[in-house]
């Protein structure tokens, strides 16, 4: 009989014949409940707050449990498939780890940590531009693993330059950019706090390391270490940028570009338009804009815009195995999972964000067998009722 990842459940209650519970909840609202008590207030406010007064964060939350699955019965499930094609790479379920900058403020073994449980569950993981760690050292940590790569378009187009060469050096084959953070958002729960982990330099790594960010700095960052995370904070983002630059960047990086940040279905065609390979529909989970569309009700529109041209991607609220099937049914190829895995690894390194990649996905393979489905490619719409309420 294939292995599935539904069999994690039953390695748990075998282990429990010899006294062993699992080390973390597999439920994801009471994992949050454990980082709640163990992270600091600075760290936990950081990873968990949002925009404004919240509301998008829940509104995506909303969004996902107001569609309801429509099991179907007698259809076959016994050996499953969880494999998709996604930018033309075959990837073993449908699921990334989102890019998270500065992670190191949760845990000390930080990306290459977060690099290694992905790679030890074949799920790519997008690395952030804002890494505490250098680019380098978390590719080696990704052994065969598919390299992803998430920029930050700053103004500076040395650094952009730099990290585009940098990336390619280091094996990474997939550039995910970021549109919606151009400049932070308004953030009360790190307001109230003045807490920003780049400020503390660690989470800036990444950069602090560049030779081009490096050349743009009156004094080496040891000697003041204060100017370059000012230097930093002045150029990681761009809000001058529109559309005809994406020109420099698909002429500095030969494989598939994705756009992180998508939620209007105009925007969707702009990005096909502009030579790009797939977008990631996401409100950046709820921490940019309050307010904003939920992103799985701007979902089914971005994709009904582009689905037939570019590779549809989401992320902003999937907590479970539901949420991904959700997701795939309103349109999406395969999803990005942000806050859960961040987590895992505060609560327990690499074994906790292995943990989290394995219920995400035991959990969805179940829900997919027992809604009628041996792969994902025949999830539709037709599989969701939507809720009134
Ligand atoms: C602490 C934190 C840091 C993040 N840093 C980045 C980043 O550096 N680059 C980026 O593109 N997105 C970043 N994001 C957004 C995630 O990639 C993703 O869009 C979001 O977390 C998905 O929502 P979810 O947390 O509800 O799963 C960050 C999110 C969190 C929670
Ligand atoms: C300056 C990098 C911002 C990191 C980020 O994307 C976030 O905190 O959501």
């Amino acid at each position: 009989m294939a292995k599935h990842w539904a069999d994690f459940q039953y390695e748990i209650y075998l282990n429990g014949m010899s006294g062993a519970v699992p080390r973390l909840p597999t439920d994801p609202t009471r994992l949050e409940e454990m980082a709640e008590h163990r992270l600091g207030p600075g760290p936990l406010g950081y990873v968990a707050g949002s925009a404004g007064d919240g509301s998008t964060a829940r509104a995506n939350r909303a969004a996902l449990a107001r569609r309801r699955i429509v099991p179907r019965m007698l259809r076959n499930v016994q050996e499953r498939d969880l494999s998709v094609q996604v930018l033309g790479r075959a990837l073993p379920a449908p699921l990334a780890l989102a890019p998270v900058g500065t992670i190191s403020i949760v845990h000390p073994d930080a990306e290459p940590a977060v690099a290694r449980a992905a790679a030890a569950q074949g799920v790519p993981y997008v690395l952030s531009s804002a890494s505490s760690t250098p680019m380098e050292q978390v590719a080696a940590a990704m052994g065969d693993a598919e390299r992803w790569f998430q920029l930050y378009w700053g103004k500076d187009r040395e650094v952009t330059r730099s990290f585009l060469g940098r990336a390619k050096a280091a094996g990474f084959t997939v550039l995910v950019v970021t549109l919606d953070t151009p400049i932070l958002g308004y953030r009360p729960r790190d307001l109230d706090q003045a807490y920003l982990p780049f400020l503390n330099g660690v989470g800036t790594a990444n950069y602090f390391t560049d030779p081009a960010f490096r050349a743009g700095l009156a004094k080496p960052v040891h000697e003041d270490p204060k100017a370059a995370v000012l230097h930093f904070l002045g150029l990681f983002g761009d809000a001058s940028h529109t559309w005809p630059d994406l020109a420099f960047l698909r002429e500095h990086w030969d494989g598939p570009i994705v756009l992180k940040g998508v939620l209007h279905p105009a925007d969707a065609r702009l990005a096909a338009d502009a030579g790009m390979d797939g977008v990631v529909v996401s409100n950046h989970g709820g921490r940019q804009v309050a307010g904003s569309v939920a992103a799985a009700d701007a979902l089914p529109r971005v994709a009904a815009a582009v689905g037939d041209r570019l590779t549809v991607l989401f992320d902003s609220g999937v907590r479970t195995g539901a949420d991904v099937f959700k997701a795939l049914a309103l349109g999406a190829r395969a999803v990005l999972l942000g806050r859960p895995y961040v987590y895992g690894l505060g609560l327990d390194g690499q074994p906790g964000v292995e943990h989290v990649i394995r219920c995400l996905l035991a959990e969805f393979d179940l829900t997919l067998a027992l809604s009628g489905h041996a792969t994902p490619a025949t999830v539709t719409a037709d599989d969701l009722h939507e809720a009134s309420v």
